[in-house]
């Protein structure tokens, strides 16, 4: 049974709407397009249907593309998104992880471009900087006959560079919105005006004001692109979004969500582990000793809460010699793809992440997905174990949950509609390496201290800020007066709510004593009577 306690109003989409509606994403009118919902069959999210690309309006020289990388038939998204794009639809599409999504725009994206090409035709926003390389790579690979010229904008690489290739007019444009943003700032060199394509992936995650908030810089972006264009959005968590859209907008764009009901896909088996707290990392190594033991050729992702976690973990692991690579925001970013590039290639069998790894990425060596945390969210959850069970392929997703997470299970299993099952782990052989486990971690920790890795975390933070043309101390005096800012218009909220409150009080004051007084008088009236 699930927890119908739980209140899964935890996760709010709200300020995502405000930023749609803010930001006015859907710049053209939305066309007035009826919503369409999966190819037919409930739970389809497979990569074969009964249709054909050909059928859906692809030319044969992307048909040739697809075929030499095994691309045959379209997976469901792509049935249902692919016509509808090339027919000059906005489009916004929810499908599960994996299923080919990115294919599903940059397929009628090239055909448009093939019939008219020139630069900048079409503008990708992402939300990390390795998920825009790996676009990019799609866009390349597809688009090779047509002598594609692409750019990648992100943060943590030459600028100077980029501007260059940003002025030699590419086709396609792949870029993090805070990159690109300073670049719209800085410089007049190049011009998104006449774009055709604002493609917005992992779209939830680009409008929602979280940890990282892209708000200010799409502000930016979409001032400086045309009102007419085309605008795609797509994400595995867009669900609720589309159900909120759908009331809001009057002229409703192209929405295309899945009929299943499970928010993850078939092919993965999905698992947890209750574990005391203090426990988790014998657990964590006895795990990986066991898949290690068993299957030669399998990859693994780990995901944990914290860059100094990953990094400590990371540490641990090599120290009971597992082929062990960290993925986390505070390494520089050649260091990051480095890591990404050689996990890829199963040079480390094991890659430990935070969560600038848990969305986009499509590693199909990866056969197991271990949450060293509980994520707080579901669609955390969603994005993570979303990394294995790829284009129909089969994985296994392990989540080590305590005491203190049970709650975080529940909410997760409400939201995707789907139990997790305990997956068993033999207790004895985790005692038997507890406490070498828990020195060994201790160990690190202090090695880690040592190298003043929080500081580094500040220092880092300050460079990246140069190396992106903004004065750190300006920028902390800018958080600080935005605060201030947020601050006065809470306090001025509140003195409007109880003013209004106070007159509504006084309205209410007064009927009641009219009433009294009316009811006096006929008392009176009575008496006299
Ligand atoms: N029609 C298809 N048939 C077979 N494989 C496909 C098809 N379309 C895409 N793929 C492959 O499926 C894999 C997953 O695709 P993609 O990365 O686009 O998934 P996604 O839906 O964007 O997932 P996520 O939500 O995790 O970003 C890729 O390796 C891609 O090459």
């Amino acid at each position: 049974m699930m927890a119908a306690s739980l209140n899964t109003q935890d996760v709010s989409y709200g300020p995502l709407f405000m930023s749609v509606i803010q930001l006015n994403i859907f710049s053209c009118p939305l066309r007035d397009v009826t919503a369409s919902a999966g190819s037919g069959c409930p739970g389809a999210e497979k990569m074969s249907t009964m249709c054909s690309f050909q059928s859906i309006g692809l030319s044969s020289w992307l048909l040739e593309q697809c075929q030499q990388l095994g691309i045959h038939t379209p997976s469901p998204v792509q049935e249902a998104c692919i016509r509808p794009i090339l027919e000059g639809r906005d489009c916004m599409a929810c499908a599960k992880t994996g299923s080919g999504k990115t294919a599903a725009f940059v397929l009628p994206i090239l055909q448009k471009l093939s019939e008219d090409p020139y630069g900048i035709f079409c503008l990708v926003l992402t939300p990390t900087r390795e998920l825009a390389y790996q676009i990019a790579e799609q866009f390349r690979v597809l688009g090779k006959p047509l002598g594609l010229k692409d750019c990648i904008v992100v943060g943590g690489m030459n600028m100077i560079a980029q501007a260059l290739e940003l002025s030699r007019k590419p086709h396609i444009v792949v870029a993090t919105p805070g990159r690109l943003a300073d670049h719209i700032r800085s410089s007049n060199t190049f011009s998104i005006k006449k774009i055709k394509f604002l493609v917005l992936d992992e779209a939830d995650r680009l409008l929602e004001q979280g940890c990282t908030d892209f708000t200010k810089d799409l502000e930016v972006i979409l001032s400086a692109v045309p009102a007419q264009r085309q605008t795609l959005l797509f994400s595995a968590t867009l669900t609720d979004t589309l159900h909120e859209l759908k009331s809001i907008a009057m002229n409703r764009p192209f929405f295309w969500e899945s009929l299943s009901e499970v928010r993850t896909v078939d092919e993965l088996d999905q698992r947890y582990i209750l574990v005391p707290e203090k426990v988790k990392d014998a657990y964590l190594v006895q795990l990986i000793q066991k898949f290690q033991d068993e299957h030669e050729d399998w990859s693994i992702m780990i995901f944990t809460n914290t860059c100094k976690n990953c990094q400590i973990l990371n540490m641990m692991l090599r120290e009971f010699n597992f082929p062990s690579i960290a993925l986390h925001s505070m390494m520089k970013q050649k260091q990051r793809f480095a890591a990404l590039s050689k996990f890829k290639s199963s040079i480390f069998k094991i890659l430990i992440a935070t969560d600038v790894a848990s969305r986009g990425l499509d590693i199909p060596t990866v056969q197991v997905v271990i949450n060293h945390n509980t994520p707080g969210l579901p669609k955390i959850y969603i994005h993570r174990v979303g990394r294995t069970a790829r284009a129909g392929r089969h994985g296994i997703s392990i989540t080590l949950v305590t005491q203190y997470d049970i709650h975080l299970v529940h909410a997760i299993e409400e939201q995707i509609h789907t139990k997790l099952k305990e997956y068993p782990l033999g207790e004895k052989e985790v005692l038997k390496i507890l406490t070498q486990v828990n020195v060994t971690r201790r160990e690190c920790e202090i090695k880690l201290e040592s190298t003043e890795f929080d500081e580094k975390k500040e220092i880092n933070k300050r460079k990246q800020m140069i190396l992106e043309g903004k004065d750190p101390d300006l920028e902390q005096k800018r958080k600080a007066e935005l605060e201030k800012i947020k601050a006065q218009k809470r306090k001025f909220k509140d003195q409007i709510q109880s003013t209004l409150q106070m007159k509504k009080d006084k309205q209410l004051r007064k009927k009641l004593q009219k009433k009294h007084q009316r009811q006096q008088k006929l008392s009176e009236k009575l008496q006299r009577k």
